[in-house]
């Protein structure tokens, strides 16, 4: 499993060792933030319980010796199938923040989903950009600061609005809470030109500051009239991220949003929500071919991203492991893992058969036979 190959730290082979050596160098309350889930955690074990529940169906003496895992996507054709999923507050990981991010991504031909709440203004990652951004948008309270940030990410050049709609309110991270955890002073949400609330850095055991400003700021009723309005204000391909149901994805792909991102935020909102796995098929099917499909959630080798594949994503977003690279080696750790990931996914494209993402299907998967010992979570949130 996952974590059992865990050997060499000083030059990592696979995700899990830069995992190891991230934690070993990140202050302890920022790898607890990044690392955590809500609640029991249960949802965050349940992302990668899922992975492992499915087996590969190799298919022998194919013929083929090339691997394409380009994908084309609302008019543009991405490098490959990975995407950067939205992560706030990045100068937690690094001082340079989503700058060594943006570049790394870059030097990877990764495009980048960049958060609301980026540590650097969103124009200044667009200057740094070699590879495509999307953006992502919290709706906050505000409708006019919620449109002038559409508009500024217009202007910027990103080529997508990816609207985040599981976190009406933040799910209760425990670990935030007993670390009492706050937002150092010198990293502020750059992207929110008012200054910082107090809230947001002030450290007191049984809180979290975070949470705090999220109360303060997002929009807890947001509804589909505002993601509708949203919709129809922008020219921009429009996402919904945190769609876990059929129902949902009828509704989304009614209303003509372009894509839908299923995920749960990392087992970081409902604990007890599903695996992004687990519900990819249900919402393949409500979503019945008029929007395009992503997933996150436990994304840790080429393989799951293979699997996600077979049973109906588009691409795939990578959470942690991208702030993984970026704590142990700044802008070279995103591209290595990037670069890493990569190498797996094409690696196991070819064992399996196959010469094209594009043409992957569901019957390079079957569900493995129970196996007797069950997943455990790995403590650090892997
Ligand atoms: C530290 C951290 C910060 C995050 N910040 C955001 C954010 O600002 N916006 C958002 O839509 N999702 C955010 N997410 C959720 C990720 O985009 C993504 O859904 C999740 O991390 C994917 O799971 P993985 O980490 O297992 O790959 C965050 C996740 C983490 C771990
Ligand atoms: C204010 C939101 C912080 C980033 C986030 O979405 C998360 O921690 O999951």
């Amino acid at each position: 499993m996952f974590e059992h190959n865990v050997g060499a730290e000083s030059n990592p082979v696979n995700l899990a060792e830069y995992a190891r050596l991230a934690r070993k160098r990140a202050e302890p309350s920022a790898w607890d933030f990044i690392a955590g889930g809500s609640d029991d955690e249960r949802t965050l074990a349940a992302n990668r319980a899922a992975f492992e529940r499915w087996t590969l169906r190799p298919r022998i003496l194919s013929g083929r010796d090339t691997v394409d895992v380009s994908v084309p996507l609302f008019g543009r054709t991405l490098a490959s199938p990975l995407l950067v999923a939205p992560i706030g507050y990045q100068g937690l990981a690094h001082p340079a923040a989503e700058v060594a991010t943006v570049q790394g991504a870059g030097a990877a031909h990764t495009a980048m989903v960049v958060s609301t709440m980026s540590n650097r203004t969103l124009e200044d990652l667009a200057r740094a950009a070699s590879a495509p951004l999307w953006f992502q948008l919290y709706c906050l309270k505000d409708p006019e600061l919620t449109l002038s940030l559409v508009r500024r990410a217009e202007s910027a050049g990103y080529e997508a609005l990816v609207i985040t709609v599981d976190m009406p309110r933040m799910g209760r991270r425990e670990r935030d809470l007993r670390n009492g955890f706050a937002l150092p002073a010198h990293l502020r949400p750059s992207n929110l030109l008012m200054e910082a609330s107090p809230e947001l850095h002030r450290s007191q055991q049984g809180t979290s500051g975070v949470a705090l400003h999220v109360g303060q700021l997002f929009d807890a009723a947001l509804s589909w009239s505002t993601v509708e309005r949203l919709k129809q204000q922008t020219a921009l391909p429009v996402l919904l991220k945190g769609v876990l149901t059929r129902e949902d994805a009828q509704r989304a792909a009614s209303v003509g949003i372009d894509g839908i991102i299923v995920s749960n935020h990392g087992g970081r909102q409902l604990d007890g929500a599903p695996a992004s796995l687990d519900v990819l098929p249900e919402v393949v099917e409500g979503a019945g071919g008029r929007c395009r499909i992503l997933l996150d959630g436990g994304i840790r080798r080429g393989t799951d991203v293979l699997k996600a594949r077979a049973l109906g994503a588009d691409a795939v977003l990578i959470g942690r492991p991208i702030m993984w690279g970026l704590i142990a080696r700044g802008a070279e750790g995103v591209t290595d893992v990037l670069r890493l990931l990569r190498a797996e996914l094409e690696q196991a494209l070819a064992l399996c058969g196959q010469s094209r993402w594009t043409e992957i299907d569901r019957s390079l998967v079957a569900l493995a036979p129970p196996c007797g010992g069950g997943w455990s979570a790995p403590e650090e949130g892997l």
